[in-house]
């Protein structure tokens, strides 16, 4: 199994007199290598909380998330920091807003895949959907869909081994949504990532996913998939 999480617990500190709170409770997780995993549930269930999790931006409160059989500890190092990688649903975030796009994309790519040489990178851009003519622009003049899969290339290009795509479409209109979900799925086919899919958006679910948990008020509270009951939800 790539990634398998044992009873994953997050409670946040509590801050003034409010108390200790459970964002997340005892979650076991399999993502298998090249599979698509949602995870489903209503705003402030623990989702973005487990993708943090996962990827290595907070520290589980208690419970073990495993990596090939391996332990994962914090922080993350090494090639655990490359091969576990998290998409945001704001693609601002990712970039410096007065950079060129384009450095921002070449920071990542230069110190995981050096070796490869820039032309490998300005080969696989077209698959994003990005072209020579927005590598100049500061992130402010691309559209969000442009955004968005400029995010999606600066991540996929490190060669990660599972990506958390924390409602990565919500801000997009169909057309781009379509775009991305294709992009993100092509990849996949070449190269045999996995993916953690956050959503409300149970229908997208159903045709992205292989798998899918559902999650509320911090515990998994159920699991479909696709090969053994179909979807269900
Ligand atoms: N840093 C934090 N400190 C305290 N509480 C937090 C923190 N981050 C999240 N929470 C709380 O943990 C719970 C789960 O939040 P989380 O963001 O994981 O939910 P979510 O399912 O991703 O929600 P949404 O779909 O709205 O993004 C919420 O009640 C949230 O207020």
């Amino acid at each position: 199994m790539l990634i398998r999480t044992h009873n994953l617990t997050k409670i946040y500190p509590g801050r003034f007199s409010v108390p200790d709170k459970p964002a997340v409770v005892d979650a076991c997780i399999d993502i298998a290598e090249g599979e698509t995993v949602g995870l489903v549930g209503e705003s402030g269930s623990g989702k973005t909380t487990i993708g943090h999790m996962l990827t290595g931006l907070i520290k589980p409160s208690s419970g073990e998330i495993s990596y090939c059989g391996d332990p994962v500890t914090l922080p993350l190092r090494g090639e655990l920091r490359r091969k576990l990688q998290i998409i945001f649903q704001h693609p601002e975030i990712s970039f410096n807003p007065r950079l060129p796009l384009i450095k921002s994309i070449e920071e990542p790519y230069h110190f995981y895949r050096k070796a490869d040489g820039v032309q490998a990178l300005y080969d696989e851009m077209g698959q994003f959907g990005i072209y020579p003519e927005h590598l100049n622009r500061l992130p402010a003049e691309l559209s969000g869909g442009e955004l968005q899969r400029a995010s999606i290339m600066r991540v996929l290009a490190v060669r990660p081994s599972l990506v958390v795509l924390d409602e990565v479409t919500s801000m997009l209109d169909s057309i781009s949504q379509a775009q991305v979900l294709q992009i993100l799925k092509d990849y996949q086919k070449q190269h045999q990532v996995s993916y953690l899919f956050i959503t409300h958006h149970e229908a997208l679910c159903k045709v992205f996913c292989d798998k899918v948990y559902r999650i509320h008020e911090g515990c998994i509270v159920g699991l479909v998939g696709s090969t053994s009951q179909g979807f269900n939800l």
